[in-house]
């Protein structure tokens, strides 16, 4: 482990991959067991937390962000998801780490390499600028759930379709199958050339992929 205090993990993916319901299972698996072993290091507040839309100012970027309404220029795009992670760093990843809580974040900068570069083929220099210059704390563990995009396209969609959300937040996901290949590819690309990026397959059951989840964090704890 670094010598950093506390620690942030980050669960990434395409939409619909499923890290939603492992970013929640996973904080309740480590509260329950934090409740077994009082005096461990695991004893560590969990903060459950996302991007877009982690702060006050972020959930007005992610409604700039996710809904199809306002059909923003691709730069505007990029340029929203990090100002939006700019503040969610500064308000909640680094005071909380600091205070050496475990921060489990849904979606990190890894989906801006997918959806903005990859995705959307923006230039990665105006992202690694950026990033450079606006990012402090970099995640302890970064997961990526990989599935096949027409399993993941099919979840999403439903998911949306049920909730009656498609309107407010199915921007990507009213995108055409290519798009999602190459957000996908963006994805494994991260993983091959980053350190503390993991890929677990999301195409087995909610408890496979769970317990593979906990098998990697088990060895930062
Ligand atoms: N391993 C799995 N097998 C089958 N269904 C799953 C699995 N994991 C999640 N689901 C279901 O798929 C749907 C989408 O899951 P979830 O919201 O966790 O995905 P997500 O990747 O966070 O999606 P989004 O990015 O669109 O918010 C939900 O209905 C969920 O119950
Ligand atoms: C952080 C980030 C996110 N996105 C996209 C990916 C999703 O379609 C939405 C967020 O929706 P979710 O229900 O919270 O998964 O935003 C992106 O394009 N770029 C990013 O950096």
């Amino acid at each position: 482990m670094q010598n950093r205090k506390g620690l942030f993990i980050t669960i990434d993916g395409i939409d619909g991959c499923g890290k939603s319901s492992q970013v929640r299972k996973l904080a309740a698996d480590l509260k329950e067991k934090a409740l077994k072993k009082p005096d461990s290091a695991e004893q560590r507040e969990i903060i459950l937390t996302k991007e877009p839309g982690g702060t006050k100012a972020g959930k007005i970027f992610r409604d700039l962000l996710i809904s199809s309404e306002y059909d923003l220029d691709p730069i505007t795009e990029l340029l929203l998801y990090c100002a939006d992670r700019r503040e969610h760093q500064n308000k909640v990843v680094i005071p909380e780490t600091e205070r050496e809580n475990i921060v489990i974040c849904d979606r990190f900068i890894m989906s801006t390499y997918a959806y903005q570069i990859f995705g959307r083929r923006l230039d990665s220099g105006i992202l690694e600028y950026l990033t450079a210059r606006t990012i402090n704390r970099m995640p302890d563990l970064s997961i990526i759930i990989d599935v096949d995009i027409d399993t993941a396209v099919a979840r999403a969609r439903k998911r949306l379709e049920r909730d009656f959300r498609m309107h407010q937040e199915g921007k990507f996901e009213q995108m055409p199958g290519q798009f999602f290949e190459r957000v996908r590819e963006g994805f494994l690309w991260y993983a091959d050339n980053h350190k503390d990026t993991v890929i677990i397959d999301g195409n087995r059951s909610f408890n496979d992929v769970n317990k593979d989840i906990m098998r990697q964090v088990d060895k930062i704890l």
